[in-house]
């Protein structure tokens, strides 16, 4: 469990805090989506949750541990996966024999698995790859470390279209009970059918905190031709083929799959109370 409690940050020589008394808490044991406008502060928090930047006020604990302490217990249960990063000029044998050993359920099975899902070969070198594939080098790297908790800043960031698919297949099927994912994304399409809770926010304020079942059992995402009946309409944008609505949802409605597009610019109108 990730519980962030009434947290201050802001970067040194700057006097804006990102985070004001900010709180949050992470169950764990699924795969988050953490979005939010350019700027609100999504990968910062996931720095200061991996311990990387250091809190002004507050308090982040991982199951009942200081992350600021980075506490070798807990960060070798903990991967971050950087927006941008450097990987050292080394082939990836090197690479896995200097770093595996700092992950005690690492498993060089599940890397050769992920990199083939990504149709890399096994035997790279790490200077020559291009960022797309130092991306899905990097988080086969993760995957393979087991760790507990893992965090991905922009994981698609850069990937090609049939590499977006192959991240959702390889991170759901290296998926355990008892794993949590936070992906912090802009993204949404290429994660919408991965994630099994959407944190949205904005700056300190949580726009919208909630499982993808109880998102799917409380509203309903349809596209409805003008003058169709609105008066369970909760938001609407016009579309080529009518408007794309979500409306609330009653029992006899069917299921429908979440539009996380549509659902973000709800919640950032305040219209999902
Ligand atoms: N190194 C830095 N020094 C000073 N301010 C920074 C620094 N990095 C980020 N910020 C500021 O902190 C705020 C939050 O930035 P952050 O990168 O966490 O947002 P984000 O939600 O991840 O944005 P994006 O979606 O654009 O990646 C922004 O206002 C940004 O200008």
């Amino acid at each position: 469990m990730i519980d962030i409690r009434n947290i201050g940050y802001s970067y040194p020589g700057s006097r804006k805090e990102v985070f004001t008394n900010f709180s949050l808490n992470i169950k764990g044991n699924s795969i988050y989506g953490l979005l939010g406008k350019n700027g609100t502060g999504k990968s910062t928090l996931l720095y200061l949750i991996s311990g990387m930047l250091r809190l002004k006020y507050g308090k982040i604990e991982i199951d009942g541990e200081d992350a600021g302490r980075r506490n070798p217990d807990i960060l070798r249960e903990l991967f971050f996966v950087p927006e941008e990063f450097d990987l050292p000029s080394m082939t990836l044998d090197a690479y896995v024999r200097l770093n595996s050993p700092f992950y005690p359920h690492f498993d060089r099975k599940v890397l050769n698995r992920c990199l083939l899902d990504f149709e890399l070969p096994l035997n790279l070198n790490l200077k020559e790859l291009s960022m797309g594939q130092k991306k899905k080098v990097y988080m086969s790297f993760a995957l393979a470390a087991n760790t507990r908790m893992l965090l991905m800043d922009e994981p698609t960031n850069g990937m090609d279209i049939p590499s977006k698919s192959q991240f959702r297949k390889v991170v759901a099927s290296n998926m355990s009970e008892n794993r949590t994912v936070i992906i912090s994304t802009h993204q949404v399409h290429d994660v919408e059918q991965l994630l099994d809770h959407i944190i949205m926010l904005d700056r300190s304020r949580i726009l919208l905190n909630a499982s993808v079942q109880d998102i799917c059992e409380r509203y309903s995402f349809e596209c409805r031709m003008p003058g169709e009946n609105s008066d369970d309409v909760i938001y609407a944008e016009p579309s080529l083929q009518g408007n794309n609505v979500i409306a609330r949802r009653n029992s006899e409605k069917e299921d429908t799959m979440i539009n996380l597009e549509l659902l973000f610019n709800a919640a950032t109108k305040n219209l999902l109370k």
